[in-house]
């Protein structure tokens, strides 16, 4: 009898970004390592740990890096491999308390309005996430003072 070998999803870890919109702005996070990577722009965010939720995962990895308190709102649709074993999710979120600064893994942070988010360069697993995200902001603007 010929036997067949299923073939399973790998195990993926997730690692969550956070999308943090404030007064109709997007806060980008420019990286400091590892050198690949350094000098390009991100979503801020890190690897969910064991027994941790996403949400969760995004509160910790925010309060952590910028020092701030954020709320998650909803996931972007879609998943964007990244090293082999990890896959980006964005969420997107407001902040509820504290002025975000470059604490860990960041050496600088600009809030970008839609119109000028593509005038920085995101590392490319951000790019559909951040299009997904300007053209929400655009057709739904924030009103004063609101995410
Ligand atoms: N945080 C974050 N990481 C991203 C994004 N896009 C992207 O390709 N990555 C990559 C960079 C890293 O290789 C990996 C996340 O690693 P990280 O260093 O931010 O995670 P972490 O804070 O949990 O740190 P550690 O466990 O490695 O110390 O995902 C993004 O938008 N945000």
């Amino acid at each position: 009898m010929r036997r067949f070998r299923i073939l399973l999803p790998m195990d993926e870890r997730v690692v969550v970004a956070g999308a943090v919109l404030d007064g109709g702005r997007l806060l980008a996070a420019r990286r400091t390592a590892p050198p690949a990577l350094a000098g390009r722009w991100e979503l801020p965010g890190g690897k969910v740990e064991p027994g941790e939720t996403v949400p969760s995962a995004l509160v910790r990895e925010l309060r952590e890096e910028l020092g701030v308190l954020v709320e998650p709102l909803e996931r972007v649709p879609g998943a964007w491999p990244l090293a082999p074993g990890y896959v980006l999710h964005v969420w997107t979120a407001r902040l509820l308390s504290g002025e975000p600064s470059p604490l860990q893994d960041h050496d600088a942070l600009r809030w970008v309005t839609p119109e000028d988010a593509f005038s920085l360069d995101w590392l490319a697993p951000d790019r559909p996430a951040v299009s997904w995200l300007t053209q929400s902001m655009i057709s739904a603007p924030a009103e004063e003072g609101t995410p």
